[in-house]
């Protein structure tokens, strides 16, 4: 069984069909794009199986286990964390703050034990601050492990909270948009950063992109969504030569031009 299984999923908003009949995999260090036009239901199925929305129809399956209706803290705890598309950062608390919440939420002591500060809370803080550094050195960040993470520029805030997401130790990992608001120069560098985060992580990662220079640069597999439905899958230079996924995105761009006129 691959790490990750989708399999015929259906989601429905009311008479919305968001993801019709979608079913693909995602293999132990996979590195997959997810692209597709607006509104193709892209962040619906990361919902899905992050467990923010549950399947209409069809099944998810991670590390052998069926992930329908589990709440979303259980899924995170067997090893699947995201990001989203509007980046989720506590602007006032500092870079290790940012990355310490995704793992405060696992520490099993209780509350009179915390204020208490028992030698078994402060061995565990002192270990959760050290995962934490451990993954703003990862994403470059540790000279800013103490800055007010409104302060950054965007692209490093998108790394604060790709360092929180990895402190959880997901075995896969989501991204919603990451170069979403950056410019070409930025996004260049987000390439090699995800390269780089994908060499020495080995984590399999999902990566939901509209900048799809990103996308083809560092995807192994691509799958293309299109109103709801799977419309294509293959290797980058597979995608690019799609008649199907080409008329997609024209379709795309002339919406877009018929909108701003
Ligand atoms: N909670 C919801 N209730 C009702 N409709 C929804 C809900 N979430 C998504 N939709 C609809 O489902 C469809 C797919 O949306 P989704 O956000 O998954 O697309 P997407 O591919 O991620 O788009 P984008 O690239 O613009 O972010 C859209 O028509 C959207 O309006």
């Amino acid at each position: 069984m691959s790490l990750l299984e989708i399999q015929n999923l259906s989601i429905h908003f009311g008479g919305v069909k968001a993801v019709q009949n979608v079913t693909f995999s995602v293999e132990n260090g996979d590195f997959i794009g997810l692209i597709g036009p607006n509104g193709a239901g892209k962040t619906t199925v990361f919902n899905a199986v992050t467990g923010v929305i549950p399947p209409t129809l069809g099944d998810i399956y991670f590390d052998g286990q069926r992930l329908n209706g589990m709440r979303p803290d259980r899924i995170s705890h067997l090893g699947i964390a995201r990001t989203f598309q509007n980046i989720r950062i506590y602007p006032r608390m500092t870079a290790l703050e940012n990355v310490a919440i995704g793992l405060d939420s696992r520490a099993s002591y209780n509350t009179v034990s915390a204020m208490l500060r028992l030698p078994h809370v402060v061995k565990r803080d002192k270990e959760i601050k050290q995962t934490c550094l451990q993954y703003l050195d990862q994403v470059g960040l540790i000279q800013h492990r103490d800055t007010e993470v409104g302060s950054l520029p965007y692209g490093l805030q998108r790394k604060v909270e790709i360092a929180r997401a990895l402190a959880t130790g997901p075995k896969l990992l989501f991204l919603d948009e990451p170069a979403a608001g950056m410019n070409t120069a930025e996004s260049l560098e987000l390439v090699d950063f995800l390269r780089k985060l994908h060499r020495e992580t080995g984590i399999a990662i999902v990566l939901i992109e509209h900048h799809l220079e990103v996308v083809m640069e560092v995807c192994r597999n691509i799958q293309v969504l299109n109103l709801g439905q799977l419309l294509a899958s293959g290797t980058p230079e597979e995608i690019q030569k799609n008649p199907d996924v080409i008329k997609a995105y024209l379709g795309e761009r002339r919406k877009r031009g018929g909108e701003a006129n």
